[in-house]
């Protein structure tokens, strides 16, 4: 990518495409977010994450990639201590020129997720990358330094339901890291209650599933009276039935859970509303070069300076250019509560400051959301451009 005219620009991460002629960047270190004084010169500009808290230089891990690309790295042979002959096939295996991700056909993609086989992230990776290598996290956060320390490629990261609403968690976590978004994945979600072979739905005391498809299948957790417990993912909770033999509790999670764990369906379809979508979010080391061939979304984050209907100011500058709004969040913004001091002399945060995510159907490469940026700039403290990438119609 092709850095020009803004010197602040190489350390700090920006990836800034073919600026007309040099402009002037102002920087916010804290935020590493910079302002170009001509939005509407350039002909694309794209701002690249930072976080807002510090994070370590992004170095491709030799040894885990060696580790994991041969699979054979095998612990210190007792024989081998003993000075005895060594098994030389036991070697690791160089690193070959196939074994890197192929962009044809995507199988050596590696997609980091969080959960276990069968959860629904790693469906929406699988519809995503059809032959990709799926790499199970813990965490939400694990998947994100997965990538960045390129344990895997991708991360794939759920970010809403069209019924249980957003999951807050991985918006803060798209600001305090530094990926990008490359995409989006919607999934129609068809949850089924499983138990082991031969449970009847009546004898089950409680179920267990994630607190989101809990949430999606309130009315039949309702109807049915029982306990309901929360699981990691939807596939830890199928594989805790499974692996523990419990007769009395049910998990809730997709068919392909059932096979892996080997449950019986009792039902299926159990969501309260039939049309259940999860959205999820793509995320890379680096930027897609956004393009207007298709229909494009970005997703960008900002907060506002002070002052009376800013945030109305915020989005005219998307209305006035005829850009349509698609999500708006709002999260606070945890650095700067404003304090205040009661009788009994007790400080307690009042008044938040807020960041507002959005996303705008609009390419970074079409003029008006340049256009629409350098408008917003007038009235923010920050912008960060999470990402610009085709839309899923599903
Ligand atoms: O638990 C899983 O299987 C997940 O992939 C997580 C998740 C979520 O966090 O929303 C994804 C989709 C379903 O709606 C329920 C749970």
């Amino acid at each position: 990518m092709a850095l020009n005219g803004c010197s602040n620009a190489p350390q700090l991460g920006f990836a800034t495409l073919k600026l007309a002629n040099p402009h002037t960047l102002s920087v916010d270190l804290r935020y590493g977010v910079g302002k170009c004084c001509k939005w509407k010169c350039c002909c694309m500009s794209i701002l690249a994450p930072r976080a807002l808290t510090p994070v370590e230089d992004e170095k491709p891990d030799l040894t885990e990639t060696e580790s994991c690309g041969n699979g054979n790295r095998l612990p210190v042979q007792l024989n081998e201590l003993k000075g005895l002959q060594k098994d030389i096939n036991l070697l690791p295996r160089p690193i070959m020129a196939n074994d890197f991700p192929s962009s044809k056909d995507g199988s050596k993609v590696r997609v980091a997720y969080q959960g276990l086989p069968g959860a629904y992230s790693e469906d929406a990776a699988f519809k995503a990358y059809p032959k990709c290598k799926t790499v199970p996290c813990d965490e939400f956060e694990t998947t994100f330094k997965a990538v960045e320390l390129w344990l895997a490629d991708k991360a794939v990261l759920p970010i809403e339901s069209s019924i249980a609403g957003s999951i807050h968690r991985n918006y803060d976590l798209l600001l305090s890291h530094r990926l990008h978004i490359v995409g989006e994945v919607k999934l129609k979600v068809n949850h089924c209650l499983l138990g082991l072979a031969g449970v009847r739905i009546e004898e089950l005391k409680g179920i267990v599933s994630h607190p989101q498809a809990l949430a999606q299948c309130e009315m039949m957790l309702g109807d049915l009276g029982v306990a309901k417990i929360s699981a990691p993912d939807t596939a830890a909770a199928a594989k805790a039935v499974a692996s523990k033999r419990i007769r009395d509790t049910g998990a809730i999670a997709s068919s392909r859970a059932a096979k892996i764990y080997d449950l019986e369906i009792l039902a299926e379809g159990i969501q309260d509303d039939d049309n259940d979508i999860s959205r999820f979010l793509i995320l890379a080391r680096e930027p897609i070069i956004p393009a207007i061939d298709r229909p494009y979304k970005t997703s960008i984050v900002f907060s506002l300076e002070e002052g009376p209907g800013l945030l109305f100011k915020a989005l005219g500058a998307f209305s006035l250019r005829n850009i349509d709004l698609l999500k708006i969040e709002s999260r606070p913004l945890k650095q700067r509560p404003l304090m205040v001091v009661d009788d009994s002399n007790k400080e307690s945060a009042k008044y938040f400051d807020y960041l507002f995510y959005i996303d705008f159907e609009a390419s970074m490469a079409d003029v008006r959301a340049q256009y629409a940026l350098e408008n917003l700039q007038e009235y923010a403290r920050f912008i960060r451009v999470l990402g610009c990438y085709p839309i899923d119609r599903i």
